[in-house]
């Protein structure tokens, strides 16, 4: 069987980790660790949530793809990955759009491409919810990245799967027709 990489993308706060939470507790579908040199949220742990860099400690790593994403910089490795698929058929990857066209790019029909879209009022207010920081949160929807992620780029359209994730138990069922469909699940 081909390996399959779950690529679930979209802005900030529509849901990307819920998902991507959704795949490993209901169908064992590992989520991919990426690096980040952001500061830990409230609750988040190093090795599981990320692994959390400085700024040094980034630059000495190789990546697959890395951005900056208001003003924090993001990778991922294809070593990490290569790892999860020596054990799993199939895993997950939470990144923003860019990080997206790179794995399509990459992986082609093996890059499932996941696009979650929230309307900007109810995204703000889910971020607000999340306990976000307020002026780290308007720095960030005010962001170039945050802005361009709200809608699916020309790259992603046709080749991916777009999900208005206003009602979770429908984004879900939804994702559940996804793994049936790509013959992962
Ligand atoms: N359909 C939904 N309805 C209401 N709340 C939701 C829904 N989906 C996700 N949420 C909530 O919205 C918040 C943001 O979700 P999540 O953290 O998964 O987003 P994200 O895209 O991973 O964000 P980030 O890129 O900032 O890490 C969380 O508190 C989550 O519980
Ligand atoms: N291209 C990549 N994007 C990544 C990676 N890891 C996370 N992300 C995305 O960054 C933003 C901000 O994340 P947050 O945890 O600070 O809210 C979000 O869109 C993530 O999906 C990566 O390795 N590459």
């Amino acid at each position: 069987m081909d390996k399959k990489i779950i690529v679930i993308t979209g802005a900030s706060g529509t849901g990307k980790t819920t998902i991507s939470k959704y795949l490993q507790d209901t169908y064992h579908i590992p989520s991919v660790i990426t690096h980040t040199t952001r500061l830990p949220r409230t609750g988040e742990k190093n090795g599981i949530d990320y692994y959390f860099e400085t700024k040094d400690s980034f630059s000495n790593n190789h990546y697959l793809e890395k951005v900056e994403y208001s003003g924090n910089w993001y990778g991922s490795s294809e070593e990490s990955l290569n790892r999860t698929w020596e054990q799993y058929d199939a895993a997950s990857i939470v990144v923003d759009t860019k990080g997206a066209v790179s794995y399509k790019e990459k992986y082609g029909k093996n890059a499932v491409v996941i696009f979650l879209e929230v309307d900007l009022e109810t995204v703000t207010q889910r971020l607000e919810n999340r306990g976000d920081d307020k002026a780290r949160l308007q720095t960030r929807i005010n962001s170039n990245e945050f802005q361009r992620d709200l809608k699916i780029p020309e790259e992603l359209r046709g080749k991916s799967y777009v999900i208005v994730n206003n009602n979770i138990k429908i984004t879900k069922e939804t994702v559940a027709k996804i793994l049936v469909n790509e013959k992962i699940k």
